[in-house]
């Protein structure tokens, strides 16, 4: 099979004048498979958002390789879409119109985008909130805004950097579910950064633990938990509880390295 995502030897060192050089990444390989979960937990400063943006095409690398459906990438692109933890919203476009941007350059007409952008805010159970702008949502609201807009272009990879690091735990494990119900009923191959391990777990397939900076693959987890049954019934499980509690050490380990460490 061919991977989705096919990271190979990559480094990232920032530098800036009159400063050392930070090394957030080094020599990172990892693969997703087409229509795989796969969540990258870490502590913070791990480089997970760093990896994150340079499999967006937003940031450049030192070294090594980046394949999307085995092309190298070498910019942003739209078989690739991401959302932030901060909504990212235009405060001055509702909902619709926030949902139909992504649309503007894609030989749509207004109608048609229209159409696509009104699907992806029933997916998302927003009708009745088109008109709204964002000033007027709760967060939860808005994140689900940033995911129907991301949705709305339909890239085949969505790269979620803490979706939902900024929402209350109960609205959290609503997204979670809705989440987790359109990468279901889409087949979109999903790698999301997270800190909390228990999202992670509940989430994903596969995890992707690092090491504290220099960010590197510290261990691949294979998440093999019945999800046909109702959250709390997963939750309790001893194979979720099992996994959670090992790769909750292994992160441990590495929060206390990180506090340990010089800025
Ligand atoms: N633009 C930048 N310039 C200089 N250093 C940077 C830049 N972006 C990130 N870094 C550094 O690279 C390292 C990795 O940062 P990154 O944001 O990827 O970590 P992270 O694991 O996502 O952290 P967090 O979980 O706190 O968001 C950190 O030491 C950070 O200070």
């Amino acid at each position: 099979m061919v991977a989705a995502i096919e990271i190979t030897g990559v480094q990232k060192v920032f530098s800036a004048k009159g400063a050392d050089p930070v090394i957030a990444l080094e020599d990172v390989s990892l693969a997703v498979n087409p229509g795989e979960f796969v969540s990258i937990i870490g502590p913070s400063g791990c480089g997970k958002s760093t990896l994150l943006y340079i499999i967006a095409g937003f940031t450049k690398f030192d070294r090594g390789s980046v394949k999307v459906n085995s092309s190298e990438v070498s910019g942003p692109g739209t078989d690739r879409g991401i959302v932030f933890q901060e909504y990212a919203l235009f405060p001055w476009l509702t909902v619709l119109g926030n949902t139909m941007y992504g649309l503007r350059h894609r030989g749509l007409s207004k109608n048609e985008q229209r159409e696509v952008a009104e699907q992806r805010i029933r997916d998302i159970g927003l009708v009745g909130f088109e008109h709204r702008y964002p000033k007027e949502l709760s967060g939860g609201m808005k994140q689900r805004v940033a995911i129907a807009r991301t949705l709305a272009c339909d890239p085949d990879i969505l790269l979620l950097d803490e979706p939902f690091g900024a929402l209350d735990s109960q609205t959290r494990e609503v997204m979670q579910d809705q989440l987790l119900r359109i990468w279901q009923e889409t087949g979109k191959t999903v790698l999301m950064v997270t800190h909390d391990v228990g999202e992670a777990v509940f989430c994903s397939q596969r995890l992707i633990v690092m090491y504290a900076r220099p960010g590197r693959v510290k261990s691949e987890v294979d998440v093999d938990i019945d999800r046909s049954k109702p959250r709390e019934f997963v939750m309790v499980s001893d194979e979720f509880n099992s996994i959670r509690n090992d790769v909750w050490l292994s992160v441990r380990e590495e929060v206390e390295l990180t506090t340990r460490m010089t800025p």
